[in-house]
């Protein structure tokens, strides 16, 4: 596992991982997801769409080894799942524009105001996270919290995401959309759930 507040290390970005000879074709659509938890969403994901490649982190050691010996059991070659935080981990792993999709489902909120900035998706996070994605690539955010929610749209679109669903407005679950674990439970209790669904443009 690894743990850095701060990370000025230099990036080798020469030795960036070759994702078409772990993936093959699929490596064509990668795709992130940051925070996988209990893999519902990461395993599901890559079972419905095995010509999408999907690399899911999780910084709990005890989650990414269950998940990645489910995405084994099941035989999931287009899923890869590591341990680690995403955010020193994502820049390492993926060239600029690299990205497809990235998929951030219900992060801590940190409800403290001392511990904000672990929040993930602070504006350094948020320029990372556009900076990754292809033009017209996908953020795919979820939280059951409004106030985190009403947060992230502000930053989101000022680090210069379009919103599909209008500036400052959350989006409806599309018909298809998979759930994760957490989204699971909603489903089944009725709890709001923010989506986002934004645009690189
Ligand atoms: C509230 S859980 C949600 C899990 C899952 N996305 C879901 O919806 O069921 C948040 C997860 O994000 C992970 N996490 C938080 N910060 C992370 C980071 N910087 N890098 C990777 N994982 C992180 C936590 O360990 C935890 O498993």
């Amino acid at each position: 596992m690894i743990f850095s507040s701060e990370d000025e290390a230099p990036i080798a970005r020469d030795l960036l991982p070759d994702w078409h000879a772990a993936f093959g074709d699929a490596a064509g659509r990668l795709e992130l997801e940051i925070g996988a938890g209990h893999g519902g969403f990461a395993l599901a994901y890559a079972r419905a769409f095995p010509d999408r490649a999907l690399v899911a982190i999780e910084q709990r050691k005890k989650f990414a080894t269950v998940v990645a010996a489910k995405a084994a059991a099941r035989e999931l070659p287009n899923l890869l799942v590591l341990c680690g935080d995403a955010r020193i981990l994502a820049p390492r792993l993926f060239g600029a524009g690299r990205l497809a999709a990235i998929h951030v489902h219900f992060p801590d909120p940190w409800w403290k105001r001392r511990h904000h900035r672990r929040r993930l998706v602070d504006d350094r996070m948020s320029t990372l996270l556009l900076g990754l994605l292809a033009p017209g690539g996908l953020l795919d955010f979820r939280t059951d919290v409004e106030r985190y929610a009403e947060e992230a749209v502000v930053r989101l679109e000022a680090a210069g995401f379009r919103n599909e669903a209008g500036a400052g407005r959350f989006s409806d679950a599309p018909p298809d959309e998979i759930p994760s674990t957490r989204e699971k439970r909603y489903l089944a209790t009725g709890q709001r759930v923010w989506r986002l669904r934004l645009r690189k443009r």
